[in-house]
């Protein structure tokens, strides 16, 4: 049978994410951007099986108190993202969590610390082919809630946060690079004078795709670095570890009430 230019999937199988025929994927997918982190979930979830690379998507799935709970990478940015959530969608998962790191703005967040991010400031391009640049990006109330309980119970206490999720981690970010620092600078003065906590570069396509999509959705990161302060985290192993402890323990939560529910 010939793939389909439109929709170029094959006995079941995506042309991106890496799963074997006939595999079946947990309800809920936490979404690292980085695909070493996958393997680092894998260390917080019993039984981690990894299923397979292709380009940016590392896929492996796990257990967490005998709930199946799958980890899939997005790899930087909108576009592999947007293909991460409509292949993860398609092969029956309903709930995502985003996992990664961020650069805390608000100066009472410091590197190491966990936030549940609640809204996203939008400004990509992905998301906007699948919702209008008005409408608002926003967690599901029920994943959030479940990450802050899995905080509580990790003896963590997140930060919630509204992030702006942008499509360059350089100039976008306020960064200066040579020849441009004017530009980064007026860029990292706009930002902040917006209202958000934090800059990522994944959570408004994870919460407005996945929810165009009928997904649950919602995000913890942690800050990797300070702009307010400058400072960055250099042993950021650990920090990961903890956000990911959270993460996996209300992925379980929220996969243990959905297939009660079914
Ligand atoms: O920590 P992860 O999930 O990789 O994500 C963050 O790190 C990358 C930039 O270094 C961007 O993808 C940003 O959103
Ligand atoms: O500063 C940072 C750190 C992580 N991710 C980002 O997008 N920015």
């Amino acid at each position: 049978m010939a793939r389909s230019a439109a929709d170029p999937w094959l006995n079941g199988r995506p042309p991106h994410l890496p799963i074997p025929e006939g595999e079946r994927l947990p309800a809920v997918c936490l979404l690292p951007g980085d695909p070493a982190r996958v393997d680092r979930a894998g260390g917080v979830l019993d039984d981690f099986r990894l299923l397979g690379q292709n380009r940016e998507f590392r896929l492996g799935v796990g257990h967490v108190g005998g709930v199946g709970v799958a980890v899939c990478s997005t790899g930087i940015g909108g576009p592999s993202t947007e293909i991460a959530l409509v292949e993860l969608a398609r092969l029956g998962v309903g709930t995502v969590i985003r996992t990664g790191g961020m650069g805390a703005l608000a100066a009472h967040i410091a590197p190491g610390d966990l936030c549940v991010v609640t809204t996203a400031a939008r400004e990509g391009g992905a998301a906007a082919c699948y919702a209008d640049p008005a409408t608002p990006a926003r967690s599901s109330t029920d994943v959030s809630t479940a990450l802050r309980t899995a905080a509580a119970s990790n003896g963590e206490a997140p930060h919630d946060i509204g992030v702006l999720s942008c499509d360059s981690y350089y100039v976008g970010e306020g960064r200066p690079v040579p020849g441009l620092e004017a530009r980064a600078a007026a860029r990292l003065a706009a930002i902040e004078s917006r209202a958000v906590d934090g800059m990522d570069m994944e959570c408004e396509t994870v919460l407005v795709v996945g929810a165009a999509l009928g997904l649950r959705v919602g995000g913890i990161l942690v800050a990797h670095a300070s702009r307010a302060t400058d400072q960055w985290l250099e042993d950021y192993e650990p920090a990961q570890l903890r956000m990911l402890r959270v993460a996996a323990t209300a992925a379980a939560e929220l996969g243990r009430a959905s297939t009660e529910t079914r």
